[in-house]
């Protein structure tokens, strides 16, 4: 999404996303619906300058602390990495991905830097959310929006995040990059053919109420890929299989959606959590995730992951009284809660009417 255009300084935004059905079959070439969500978003910053510099955040970037004991709490809970890496490695991604594409970029520096309101680490995608902001500026800062594909930009985002070791897919930066709701196909048959998968944008209108649940729990997404990851290139049969599943599910889900049948839509959303469970074990998913899933099915709603773990996306079957007491078991159990609004499209009317001509 365009936030400010002006001529010297560009700021651009890019939403957290929830899986709604499918995560995390996207990193095996599966499918996924899933959508970007208002309220919680990253913001890049450029601004022309005579040297190029990536700007560490004074929060996401730590190197001062008020304690040792604080240095280790810190580490232990985020990691070692804040968002710099990312930015530098989308500024490696771009320019590459430019020069073996024949896109002739001017000679001019620039400084870069990002802020962000996505609870950090909590399977919203928070990391891809600066990725996506910072590409956006660079496709302006150089005015090549025209030459990168919309459908090829998610294959970027990733990249930036492979070239940093995180094992990843590709939905969140699909639902970054064309916002609202999207439907995304990922087979390999397509990878092939296109070098992307088949993207298609849903009207927000078809999803029921939608709720957000999450806690200050952060944890690593590419940690909690990595066996799994492995387990599948050593074809192991149930990960395979449970993958397709995975899969399957999020076909099916999109065929609910178009029907508005949200018993079997609760019941697919069950089944995903069920079936990530079961492939990556209560040690890798962690005591906290999995009690916000319990804590939403106590009261009759169906829960599963937004991403890899730290926050739950949850719909109530049976309405606004079911809806209620959802949210005073999550509050009872000191999670937040929230109704979930789609952040709409993050397209504009040019790239809307680019997409179909190449699928
Ligand atoms: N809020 C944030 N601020 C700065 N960097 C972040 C933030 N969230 C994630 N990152 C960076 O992205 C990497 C991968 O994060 P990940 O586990 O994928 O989180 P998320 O679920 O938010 O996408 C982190 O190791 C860190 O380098
Ligand atoms: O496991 C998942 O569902 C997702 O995990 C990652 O997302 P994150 O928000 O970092 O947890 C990954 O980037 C996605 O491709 C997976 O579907
Ligand atoms: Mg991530």
């Amino acid at each position: 999404m365009v936030v400010v255009t002006e001529k010297e300084e560009m700021e651009r935004r890019a939403y957290a996303r929830v899986g709604l059905l499918g995560n995390p079959s996207d990193v095996y070439g599966g499918r996924a619906v899933s959508f970007a969500v208002a309220g919680l978003w990253a913001t890049v910053r450029l601004r022309p300058s005579d040297q190029l510099l990536v700007q560490p955040h004074p929060r996401h970037d730590l190197v001062a602390f008020p304690s040792l004991h604080a240095l280790v709490e810190r580490l232990d809970g985020g990691g070692y990495y804040g968002g710099v890496r990312l930015l530098l490695a989308i500024c490696r991604i771009f320019h590459n991905h430019c020069k073996q594409n024949g896109i002739a970029l001017e000679d001019k520096n620039f400084t870069l830097s990002y802020d962000t309101n996505i609870p950090r680490q909590a399977g919203l995608s928070g990391s891809s959310a600066i990725v996506c902001a910072a590409l956006s500026c660079l496709l302006d800062f150089y005015g090549v929006r025209d030459k990168i594909r919309v459908e090829v930009r998610p294959n970027l985002i990733l990249n930036a995040e492979k070239e940093l070791g995180i094992v990843a897919g590709l939905q969140d930066r699909v639902a970054q990059v064309y916002g609202g709701l999207v439907y995304m196909d990922f087979s390999q048959e397509h990878m092939d053919k296109l070098g992307h998968g088949v993207y298609t944008p849903l009207d927000v209108d078809l999803l029921p109420p939608l709720y957000l649940i999450y806690a200050e729990n952060p944890s690593d997404s590419g940690k909690v890929h990595s066996s799994v990851r492995q387990r599948w290139l050593d074809g192991d049969e149930f990960i395979i299989s449970s993958m397709k599943e995975v899969a399957q599910l999020a076909y099916d889900g999109h065929n609910a959606l178009l029907q508005k049948n949200y018993s079997e839509l609760a019941r697919l959303m069950n089944k995903n959590f069920d079936l990530r469970r079961k492939m990556f074990g209560d040690d890798a998913l962690g005591e906290l995730n999995i009690k916000m899933v319990e804590v939403a099915r106590s009261i009759g709603a169906a829960s599963k992951f937004t991403g890899s773990g730290g926050a739950v996306v949850a719909m109530c079957p049976d309405g606004d009284a079911q809806a209620e007491l959802l949210k005073t078991a999550c509050q009872e159990a000191g999670f937040v809660v929230e109704q979930i609004e789609v952040a709409p499209s993050a397209l504009t009317k040019e790239e809307l009417a680019s997409l179909s001509s190449h699928q």
